[in-house]
């Protein structure tokens, strides 16, 4: 099966993360057009909404650097292209810039990141993250991880700032910092690393790779679900 997704692809001369996001384009859709990114998009988000998903992300974010530091140690460890390793550590040192980020939006709002109690969604999300910085767990598996994570804030940030949308200005540099046209590209360099891996990768690696696509989306929608109250 796996043999034929790849032959499917390059016959299509497109990656096979590509084919990923055409067959399962339900779910993605659920992660990046969620009721919370319409909400924000349409204008009518609330703002306690907007302060829960804040509060969590910060804690997500501060767990998600040592992740991102196991995926450039893997990466240095087991790519044979530099590439790989400059993308990563760019997507690391941007990282400094989103937690001071992060502390002046708190400030702006009004919350104290002290105070925040991760949600569950949050826990399981970062236990997630946790099991995938052990040494065991593949690069190219980890890479899917990381790469599916970035995406699914930069395509769900971009369509609030797209042409047509109501997003109050308080939120437009919200959305600005994962929907910027950079953050795009850096998305696109990501999944083209990934998709080199992918086409050297075992049968049984893509399999898990795609499978780590399909949970790290279903978490998003999971975060995402935290803001309106339904965990
Ligand atoms: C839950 C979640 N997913 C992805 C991102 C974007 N990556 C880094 O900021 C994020 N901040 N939070």
């Amino acid at each position: 099966m796996q043999v034929i997704a790849k032959a499917k692809a390059e016959e299509k001369k497109i990656g096979l993360t590509e084919t990923w996001l055409r067959k399962h384009r339900p779910i993605y859709d659920a992660a990046t057009r969620h009721p919370f990114i319409l909400s924000i998009r349409d204008g009518t988000v609330q703002s306690h909404s907007f302060k829960t998903w804040l509060a969590q992300d910060y804690l997500f974010v501060r767990a998600f650097v040592p992740f991102v530091a196991s995926v450039l140690i893997k990466a240095c460890k087991e790519s044979d292209d530099s590439d790989d390793v400059e993308v990563i550590l760019g997507g690391m040192a941007s990282l400094k810039d989103e937690i001071l980020w992060f502390k002046r939006e708190a400030n702006k709002w009004g919350i104290s990141f002290s105070d925040v109690v991760p949600q569950k969604a949050n826990i399981n999300y970062c236990r997630l993250l946790e099991s995938l910085m052990s040494p065991d767990v593949d690069y190219t598996v980890t890479l899917t991880a990381f790469w599916a994570i970035e995406v699914v804030y930069q395509e769900s940030f971009a369509h609030c700032i797209e042409e047509g949308s109501k997003t109050p200005p308080e939120l437009k540099e919200t959305c600005e910092r994962w929907g910027n046209e950079g953050f795009g590209q850096y998305c696109q360099s990501l999944q083209k690393i990934l998709n080199q891996r992918l086409q050297k990768a075992s049968d049984d690696e893509l399999k898990k790779a795609e499978v780590m696509l399909l949970s790290i989306i279903e978490h998003e929608v999971h975060f995402w679900n935290m803001s309106r109250g339904n965990v």
